[in-house]
Parts: C-alpha cells; structure tokens; sequence
C-alpha cells in the first residue's frame, strides 16, 4: 500500500503520530483525524453486559492496541464493529459512513478487514487458494453473472498477480501450494494477514497477531504490523503479550467489563492506577511491568492448531 494508501497530502506515520502529540489520555478522548468512531455501543447476552462503550474513536495511521483482562469485551466489540455481531443499541462509523447493521463482508468492502484464525476448512486448502478466496468478495458482486467471461478472467489473473505479491511480502511464496494447515503457527498467522490485504484495506484489524507463535518469529511479525501501518494503513489490534503491547502501539484503548477504563500511549498506560488495578483483579498480567508475556494470562493462547480445533 504504496503512497495512495498514506493519509492525504502525503504524510506518513510520522506526521500522524505528531498530531497525536496534543491528545489527552483519557477515555472516549477525541482524535484529530478519527477513522473510526463509535458512540454508545452495548452488547449484552442474557443479563451480561459484555461491551457497553460510550465513545471511542481510532486515529488514522496509528497502531491501536484494545487490551484488557480476560472477558473483559475485546472480542465481542471486534466483533460488533466489524459486522460479525449485532448491538443492542449504539452507532459506529468508518471513514465517516455508518456501519450499523452491515454485514462483514460488506464491512471488508467498505475497507475495514478483521483477521480470522483459520478454520478447518481454510486449513485443507492451498495457501494460494486461501488467498484467492479472500478476494471473491471484491470481483463477486461486480462480476458474478456477468456474460463478459473475459473481464473475469481479467479480474482472476489480477487476483492472482496481487495474492503472489503479497506472499512474496509475507515470505509464503514458496508455500503457495502448500496446504495451509501445513504451516507452523507463525506461518498461519502471516497468511492471515496476507489474505486480509487481498481487499485493499485502510483498515486492519487483527485478532491476536501473535498467538501460537514461536518467539522466533514475533520479531518478524512485528515488522510486518508496523510496516503496515508506515504504508498507511490504521491497525487496531487485540493481543494479550505485554512486550508485544507496550513495543509497537501508538496507542492503547483498554476494555474492563465492557468499558472503555484508560486510553493513551504506552507510557501513560503503564502507569495507571486504574488499569492496573483491572487486572489484578482479574489475576491477569501485570501491564506494568512489560514482562513476562501476558500470554499466560488467557488460558487460550495453545498452539494455532489447538485454537483452531476450538472453532
Ligand atoms: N456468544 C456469547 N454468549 C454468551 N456470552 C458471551 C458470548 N460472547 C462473549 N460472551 C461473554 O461476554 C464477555 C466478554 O467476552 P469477550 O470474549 O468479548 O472478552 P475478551 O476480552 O475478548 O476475552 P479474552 O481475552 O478472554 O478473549 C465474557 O464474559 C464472555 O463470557
């Protein structure tokens, strides 16, 4: 995402994070240039009241991390605003267009993607098909039923120009017929950022980047995150490795019972009481202290294919 994906006037992350410079670190706090903005979003199930945000908003350009004890609503507000739950009450937009009631795939569409662990079915197919697959939605609606053959195989050939491109980014080229389910953990989890590129995104949103993967491999996802974001893309993302947190964020949101409790940079997220005190009490990691991966605090970060086996 070259040049055209950077904000507008050609400012790249450095620009973006100056401007976040001025922004106070509290809850709800508005940024100079929001991507995203949601205001009273709640989701309950049964009498849990598992998300209920009053207002957040996402600066574009940045890497956002959402962080919070286990349970705490990460997944579920994923989840709402990327189509894949409904609310209970509450509205969202992104790039200024409501978002309230469309479904995900219109969502990704629209230039907001999510990352999804692989399921089963994903795992049986080629890496390359992986890829193709996560482009259908682009070429389906503009070329399903459509009796000019050519131009669809026009848009399949581009697909599988720009599937092979970012392999070779991700370093998975020399997988592409591989099945994916033969990939280490670190490797699935570079194919499910590769496929969430195939639609263009401005935005991603990636759902544990580095669960399941091998230390020796963290390094380079990390550059791939960060890259994203110094290509102009916005980032947000939910991981429970503290290191991982604390290192790359521009920002930080964290969740406790469904709320938004602390907003700011890692320094300022470090040091607050209130955050702290959320997860102590949820006999979480401590996000003080920087250490020790917070991995060990959810219970759910086994091997990919283990998390896999959970869906
Ligand atoms: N489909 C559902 N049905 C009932 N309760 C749910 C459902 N989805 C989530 N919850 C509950 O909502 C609360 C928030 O869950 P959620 O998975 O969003 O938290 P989280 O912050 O992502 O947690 P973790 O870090 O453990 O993944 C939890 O109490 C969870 O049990």
């Amino acid at each position: 995402m070259s040049s055209d994906a950077m904000e507008p006037g050609g400012q790249g992350a450095g620009a973006v994070l100056d401007r976040m410079a001025g922004v106070e670190p509290r809850p709800g706090v508005a940024k100079p240039d929001p991507i995203l903005r949601a205001s009273g979003v709640r989701r309950s199930f049964g009498g849990l009241t598992a998300v209920d945000v009053e207002h957040l908003e996402v600066q574009r350009g940045t890497i956002t991390a959402l962080i919070g004890p286990n349970g705490a609503g990460k997944s579920t507000l994923f989840n709402l605003l990327t189509g894949f739950d409904r609310v209970d009450a509450g509205e969202w937009s992104f790039e200024g267009r409501r978002l309230n009631g469309m479904p995900g795939h219109k969502v990704a569409r629209n230039g907001m993607v999510r990352t999804f662990q692989l399921t089963k079915a994903l795992t049986r197919m080629t890496v390359l098909d992986n890829m193709l697959l996560a482009a259908q939605g682009q070429i389906g609606e503009r070329f399903f039923g459509s009796f000019l053959r050519w131009r669809w195989a026009e848009q399949e050939q581009a697909n599988v120009r720009r599937a092979m491109e970012l392999l070779e980014r991700f370093r998975l080229d020399t997988k592409k017929d591989d099945i994916a389910g033969s990939l280490s953990g670190g490797q699935r989890k570079l194919l499910e950022m590769a496929r969430s590129l195939m639609v263009n995104p401005s935005m991603v949103m990636l759902d544990e980047p580095m669960a399941g993967v091998n230390p020796a491999l963290v390094q380079s996802l990390l550059g791939h995150i960060t890259a994203l974001r110094d290509d102009g893309m916005t980032v947000l993302f939910v991981e429970h490795d503290m290191d991982v947190i604390m290192g790359i964020s521009d920002w930080i949101v964290v969740l406790a019972q469904g709320q938004v409790i602390a907003e700011g940079r890692p320094d300022d997220i470090r040091s607050n009481e209130q955050v702290i005190d959320a997860y102590l009490g949820a006999h979480h990691d401590d996000p003080g202290s920087g250490g020790d991966s917070a991995a060990g605090g959810s219970g759910d970060e086994g091997t990919a294919a283990g998390q896999e086996e959970g869906r």
